[in-house]
């Protein structure tokens, strides 16, 4: 374990990947282990998709870019702690939506709407404000490569498409939501493939990012990799 002396070198931890490996929950654990703030910037993208599908930017699941850039200055976007998660909620107008950003419905228009230029340089304008003090763990698919391309220690998830919808289709399922597990695995690899394609900041592996696989390892199994990572990024040799 590392001591508090190391924890007091407050750094960025970036963490990108395909959608569904479990970063934020990786990346939630992590900021509760060094007393940082997690950052789930996916959440951001999905609360302007929710906004943009409750204002009628959005019909039929095609995306009215111009509507969608039009409806930008008025939505406001914020994180407040929830004590009883043990990390942030995000809110729209003052609304918490994190119930609402996760359904298939938005999953599946979400891609579009972060191919945006003008989204793309309001929220990571937003993000990178938020991580000026350094101290925060930030997951999402460009963090490593635009947002902030200094962080100290870049992480690059990946597991088995079919591991990842598997995980994915468990969690709706268990809160009820009525989804088959092919529209999940349609959903992981359409979206995996239009983060990749993009033409602003496309998802991919930063030079300097490590890579971790998670398809066969636990949170704690992942947590015991991070020791190691977070020692050699502060430059503990121990
Ligand atoms: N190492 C793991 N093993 C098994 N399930 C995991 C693991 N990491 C995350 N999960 C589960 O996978 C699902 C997706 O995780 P999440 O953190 O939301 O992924 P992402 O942020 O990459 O979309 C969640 O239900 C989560 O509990
Ligand atoms: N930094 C980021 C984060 C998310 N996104 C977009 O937002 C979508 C949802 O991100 P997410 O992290 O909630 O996705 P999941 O991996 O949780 O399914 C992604 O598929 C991307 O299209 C992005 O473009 N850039």
């Amino acid at each position: 374990m590392c001591t508090d002396r190391d924890t007091n070198k407050k750094i960025v931890i970036a963490i990108d990947g395909f959608s569904s490996c479990g970063k934020s929950t990786f990346a939630k654990a992590i900021a509760r282990r060094l007393g940082y703030i997690f950052i789930d910037t996916g959440a951001m993208y999905r609360a302007v998709t929710l906004y943009a599908l409750e204002h009628g930017a959005i019909r039929s699941g095609m995306v009215d870019e111009e509507a969608v850039v039009r409806l930008l200055p008025d939505i406001c976007i914020d994180f407040r702690f929830n004590p009883e998660r043990g990390a942030s909620d995000i809110y729209v107008d003052g609304d918490r939506v994190e119930g609402k950003i996760r359904t298939i419905e938005v999953s599946n228009c979400v891609s579009a709407v972060s191919s945006i230029c003008e989204v793309r340089a309001k929220l990571v304008a937003m993000q990178q404000q938020m991580g000026r003090r350094r101290g925060v763990v930030m997951d999402g698919r460009d963090i490593g490569t635009t947002v902030f391309p200094d962080a100290e220690l870049k992480i690059f998830m990946t597991a088995r498409p079919s591991v990842r919808a598997r995980r994915r289709y468990d969690e709706l399922r268990a809160k009820g939501d009525e989804v088959s597990y092919e529209e999940i695995l349609q959903n992981v690899l359409s979206r995996d493939k239009a983060d990749m394609t993009r033409a602003i900041s496309p998802l991919r592996k930063a030079d300097d990012a490590v890579v971790l696989d998670n398809s066969c390892m636990t949170v704690a199994e992942q947590m015991e990799w991070f020791e190691k990572e977070f020692r050699r990024a502060i430059g503990d040799g121990r």
